[in-house]
């Protein structure tokens, strides 16, 4: 039944518990965003005050070669201010980019009974969770987003419970993309004087999730937010965005760049794929590499997909700053934790900055 979208509970209950998402609000004739999706002022995005981040991409062919060294120190550099960066000739090949997104709209261009099975009480396999927003049960106000999260635990069980229409391109994604991410983080750990061996990029990369998002066109784009503003809790987050833009990055004060305390925006470049930088790294490297704050805008232009496949750590493993630089600071910033338990943190709060580091950090 079509809800009273004056009605939160009412709206509630068929956006999130009827598994129609915002996909299915949008498509009833929607004019004007319900009150559950007015941000606060404070989280509003002005499209107009952004910088753009003119960063050329980083080429990864070239670590193959002679500059080597030189790429090489633009990664690290990059994770040290920034904490996001794009490539290209990463090696994923450019056609998988182009299915990945069309399947994405082709997986919520679906009727909601088609989608609404993966939902979280729902699935066949606790490997798939559709679902909208963030923390619906826990947000003030929603943010304007659905999604399909595909968690990978090997080749056999994604194409077993992965939804079919997306499983192909998101495991082929999965499996071109981690060859990059083994070569990142060993530039990444490398350079922090660690020794490094396979076994604890393994460790840290050792489990991974695709998520295909999906952002509806909105009527009232200045006042809603596509995800709100947070980190990601992984080590490294490989992203695919379309060409509508709309990702946003905080520069943070304490980094040597014109536009420091900004939020600038990470252009969309064909071919490319974003990097960034999650928590897990930063606690690795005592706070050394950045696990950059984030959000997404929405536009009434057309909707907006992007994919991102989460590494990180496997739930048992501990993770701590790096004995070397401890060494180095003097100190530890962050506590030893068990990655299920910062898990568990993460995904039991609200989007609220970089808040989700506080579960690590020893404070002074
Ligand atoms: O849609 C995007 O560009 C970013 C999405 C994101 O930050 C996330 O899924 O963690
Ligand atoms: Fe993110």
């Amino acid at each position: 039944m079509a809800p009273s979208f004056d009605d939160a509970s009412s709206l509630f209950n068929f956006v999130v518990h009827g598994g129609n998402g915002i996909k299915g609000m949008v498509d009833l004739g929607l004019k004007q965003v319900p009150q559950a999706y007015v941000q606060p002022p404070e989280e509003r995005i002005h499209k107009l005050d952004a910088h753009r981040h003119e960063q050329p991409p980083i080429d990864l062919s070239m670590l193959d070669g002679p500059d080597r060294d030189r790429v090489a120190q633009q990664i690290v550099r990059a994770a040290e201010t920034l904490g996001f960066f794009q490539v290209v000739n990463h090696g994923v090949p450019l056609e998988l980019l182009e299915s990945l997104k069309e399947s994405a709209h082709g997986f919520f261009g679906q009727p909601p009974e088609k989608k609404g099975i993966y939902r979280k009480d729902v699935s066949p396999s606790p490997l798939v969770t559709y679902g909208t927003s963030f923390a619906p049960e826990k947000e003030k106000a929603l943010e304007w987003k659905d999604y399909i999260s595909m968690k990978y635990t090997n080749d056999a069980d994604a194409l077993q419970y992965w939804p079919k229409e997306c499983r192909n391109v998101s495991l082929e994604y999965v499996q071109s993309s981690t060859n990059m991410v083994r070569k990142l983080m060993e530039i990444l750990i490398g350079h922090l004087g660690a020794k490094l061996d396979d076994s604890m990029i393994d460790a840290l990369i050792g489990s991974k999730m695709v998520n295909m998002n999906f952002y509806p066109a909105c009527p009232n784009p200045e006042l809603t937010i596509g995800v709100g503003r947070h980190s990601d809790l992984g080590s490294l987050t490989v992203l695919l965005q379309d060409g509508i833009g709309g990702l946003y990055v905080k520069v943070e004060e304490d980094v040597d760049f014109a536009t420091k305390g900004e939020w600038v925006e990470i252009p969309p470049l064909a071919g490319a794929l974003v990097i960034n930088i999650g928590d897990t790294l930063q606690i690795l490297s005592n706070g050394k590499y950045k696990s950059a704050e984030h959000r997404v805008r929405t536009t009434s232009a057309s909707s907006r997909v992007s994919v991102p496949v989460f590494t990180m750590p496997k739930p048992t493993e501990k993770i701590a700053p790096l004995p070397e630089m401890i060494e180095k600071d003097g100190v530890a910033r962050y506590r030893e934790v068990v990655f299920a338990d910062y898990m568990k943190n993460f995904f039991g709060n609200v989007h609220d900055g970089k808040k989700s580091l506080d579960f690590a950090e020893i404070k002074v």
